[in-house]
């Protein structure tokens, strides 16, 4: 799913409107419907609901919402916060203004001494400024948002919370900080960074019937990944294939203390399709790994302790290195030796990510389309510091067209650059996934992915879904709190049969 920016957007109205064609106010209409049908699902009429309107669309679809809720018998007040009397709203707003039934409450607020200190309701909506804020807010409209925010409601926003801007980090000024934000047709870039978490809340995207032609002509760097995008993705395994057409895998990491590591890596990689799997580990891992992992083969190094030297490379379709290596410098030693040699798709986490930053002779060394995985400490160390959000996700994208690799920047939402300066934001994971060890289990994924044959781009897109909507399958059944990364693995086979399930109408025998 393309993300637009907030002109595109405009453009995509206005497109729909004259090409489908749509009167403008229909278009409102059928995007407060959108909003109804949402909200009613969530909250009962037992709520008293106060709606904020501004004076543009976002007000009008404000208006609109109010006099739909009304119908269905929610009991709904009207607030409209307008500084000049005498200014009229926009066309939409004033039909829709016209439009609402004298049953409904309506309050007209001119002046910073009619803001009340805070609201008392059970809801509000918030529907002050969408997608054509133009500035930070201040003034009246300032009191307003800080009205809001003071209240006991819950808080809904309107396509975006008033006064954040769609496609950049909070501004100066108020923002409504709302617990929800029901949006229009496409997610904005807004809801994806960290920093804006309190200005977003949960968020649902809902259709409005946008034109679908426009939207896919239009460039965007940026992408959300939703299922109907992995659906397309995922591959069967064709009838006659063999283990051998899947794949040699080959992971490479562990050290004395940390082999659990490789383990989480080895289960993950044969969970997700690869049709062999070797690991190196040093020696003091090869029995943990023989027991726990049967199905992987395992060579050994000539170091007890940590890896030293490379198992060959050759006739591997993939290689993954970093869990649990260290920072040893024999370990150092055989990363470089590692990097001279491969040509190989491969996947690189962890240690070997950080050894990478901390000696600059390596980077250039990487074949173009390698998978690294930096956490954003470790990504700190690879390309340098940034100011906010907005900077990281330029250093991103810029790191991955310069060194041409893959960059998956972990966290709620996790990234996927790719040397065409494209961003991927993923759509699935939870909180509970904040735990030792699943970063861990990724890098495997990506691993197994690879050697099945995906390209780096789709083998990172889909193995970061994957990895996330196990963590969804596994904390609905076990609860965010006690999820532990090897839950991830052992429902990595009910995220891949949910999303075939949902793709293939015929089923094999
Ligand atoms: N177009 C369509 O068909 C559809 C649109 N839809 C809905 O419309 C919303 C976008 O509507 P919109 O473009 O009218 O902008 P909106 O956010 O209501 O505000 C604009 C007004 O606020 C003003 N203003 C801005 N910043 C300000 C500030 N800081 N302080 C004070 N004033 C400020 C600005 O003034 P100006 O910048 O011109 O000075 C202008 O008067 C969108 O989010 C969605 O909800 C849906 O119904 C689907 C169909
Ligand atoms: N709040 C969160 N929401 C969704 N996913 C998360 C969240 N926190 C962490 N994750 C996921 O969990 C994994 C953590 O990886 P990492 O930090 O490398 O852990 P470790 O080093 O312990 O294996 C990443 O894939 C990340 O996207
Ligand atoms: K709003």
């Amino acid at each position: 799913m393309k993300i637009l920016s907030a002109p595109q957007i405009r453009q995509a109205d206005a497109y729909t409107i004259e090409h489908e064609p749509i009167a403008s106010i229909d278009l409102m209409e059928r995007a407060s419907n959108a909003f109804v049908d949402y909200f009613t699902r969530l909250f009962g009429t037992k709520n008293k609901i106060l709606i904020c309107c501004g004076t543009g669309n976002n007000g009008g679809d404000g208006l609109a919402i109010a006099r739909l809720l009304s119908s269905m018998n929610y009991e709904v007040a009207v607030l409209v916060v307008r500084p000049n009397k005498e200014a009229p709203g926009s066309a939409d707003f004033e039909i829709n203004y016209r439009l609402l039934p004298g049953i409904i409450p309506l309050t007209e607020i001119n002046d910073n001494t009619q803001v009340p200190e805070k609201f008392n309701t059970d809801i509000i909506i918030d529907a002050i400024f969408g997608s054509g804020l133009s500035r930070p807010v201040e003034g009246l409209y300032a009191f307003v948002i800080r009205a809001i925010n003071q209240s006991q409601a819950e808080v809904v926003s309107v396509d975006i919370a008033s006064g954040l801007f769609c496609d950049t980090i909070a501004a100066e000024g108020p923002i409504v900080t709302p617990h929800m934000t029901i949006s229009f047709q496409l997610p904005k870039l807004a809801f994806l960074l960290p920093e804006n978490d309190p200005f977003v809340g949960e968020w649902k995207v809902v259709d409005i019937g946008l034109s679908s032609d426009f939207i896919a002509d239009q460039k965007s760097k940026s992408h959300y990944v939703s299922s109907s995008d992995i659906k397309k993705m995922l591959r069967r395994r064709e009838k006659y294939s063999h283990k051998g057409t899947f794949g040699r895998a080959l992971l490479i990491g562990g050290s004395y203390g940390k082999i659990g590591a490789i383990v989480l890596s080895s289960r993950a990689c044969l969970r997700s399709g690869a049709g062999l799997l070797i690991t190196h580990v040093p020696q003091c891992g090869y029995e943990v790994l023989q027991t726990a992992v049967p199905e992987c083969m395992v060579t050994t190094d000539a170091s007890f302790e940590y890896i030293s030297e490379l198992p060959t490379i050759q006739n591997y379709q993939a290689i993954g290195i970093g869990p649990g290596l260290g920072v040893q410098e024999m370990s150092l030693k055989a990363l470089r030796e590692l990097l001279k040699d491969v040509k190989n798709p491969m996947v690189i986490d962890a240690d070997a990510i950080n050894l990478i930053a901390q000696n600059d002779d390596l980077i250039d060394l990487l074949p173009a389309n390698t998978i690294l995985t930096p956490h954003p400490k470790e990504f700190e160390r690879l390309a340098g510091p940034w100011e906010n959000d907005l900077e990281r996700l330029d250093l991103q994208r810029e790191f991955s067209k310069k060194h041409e690799v893959l960059i998956v920047l972990k966290g709620a939402h996790t990234s996927v650059s790719t040397p065409e300066g494209r961003v991927y934001f993923n759509s699935t994971g939870n909180p509970g996934m904040a735990t030792a060890g699943s970063g861990d289990v990724l890098t495997g994924i990506l691993t197994g992915l690879l050697s099945r044959g995906y390209s780096a781009r789709k083998a990172a897109i889909l193995g970061v879904y994957m990895h996330g909507l196990a963590g969804d399958l596994a904390a609905e059944k076990l609860g965010e709190e006690s999820l532990i990364a090897s839950d991830i693995i052992d429902y990595l086979p009910h995220a891949f049969t949910s999303v075939s399930a949902e793709k293939y109408l015929i089923k094999k025998k």
